[in-house]
């Protein structure tokens, strides 16, 4: 599971987030970060995603999950955990598209590292998959060292 690491370039390409709720709202935040260009799947949005919704920075359909939406993403990003809604993204997802399954880690075949940019380094942290509250805490400890190198040069 997620064997590869991998940085992309996700400047204007469709992704569809599943899902506008807390979860998704991180995600959504690290994918603008990106400049990819956004859809918002959900019958209902948390108050942060509804802010970038009305400053237009992300796109809204507002509804449940069909296949229908999924079909032209680059990158699909699960973050409901409404079971109909994951069925249907395992059963529509094409081979050559790129799945974060944050509610069904299972079923992905992508995930969002710890990250850092400091310096002209970008640093990613996984721990395929077993525990992300470690890869944050390595990242943490990774960006006081990377300080500490820079001060020192
Ligand atoms: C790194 C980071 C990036 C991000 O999300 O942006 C990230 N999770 C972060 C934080 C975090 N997530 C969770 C906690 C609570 C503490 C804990 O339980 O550990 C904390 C800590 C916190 O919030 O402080 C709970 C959790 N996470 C997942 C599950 C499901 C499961 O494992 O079954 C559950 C249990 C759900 C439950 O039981 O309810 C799954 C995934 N989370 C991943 C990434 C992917 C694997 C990354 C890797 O390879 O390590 C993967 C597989 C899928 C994905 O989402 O891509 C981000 C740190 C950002 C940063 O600060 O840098
Ligand atoms: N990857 C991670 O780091 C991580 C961490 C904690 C929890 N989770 C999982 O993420 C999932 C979501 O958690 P949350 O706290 O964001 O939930 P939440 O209740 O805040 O948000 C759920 C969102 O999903 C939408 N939704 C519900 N049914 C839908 C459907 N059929 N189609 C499309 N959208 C639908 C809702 O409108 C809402 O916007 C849970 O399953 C949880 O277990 C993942």
């Amino acid at each position: 599971m997620f064997n590869f690491p991998l940085f992309l370039d996700l400047t204007g390409k469709p992704v569809v987030v599943i899902g506008g709720g807390t979860i998704a709202s991180r995600k959504i935040n690290k994918l603008l970060e990106a400049g990819a260009n956004i859809v918002v799947v959900a019958p209902w949005i948390s108050d942060s995603v509804r802010l970038l919704y009305e400053k237009g920075e992300v796109h809204w359909v507002k509804d449940e999950c069909r296949a229908d939406y999924l079909a032209s993403a680059f990158l699909i990003v699960s973050a409901s955990g409404n079971p109909e809604a994951r069925r249907i993204i395992k059963e529509s997802v094409h081979p050559h598209q790129l799945l974060n399954a944050a509610d069904d880690p299972e079923t992905g075949n992508a995930a969002f590292p710890a990250t850092l940019e400091e310096s002209g380094y970008h640093i990613a942290v996984s721990t395929e998959g077993q525990s992300p509250a470690a890869a944050k805490n390595l990242k943490q400890k990774l960006r006081d060292r990377l300080r500490e190198m820079i001060e020192k040069k």
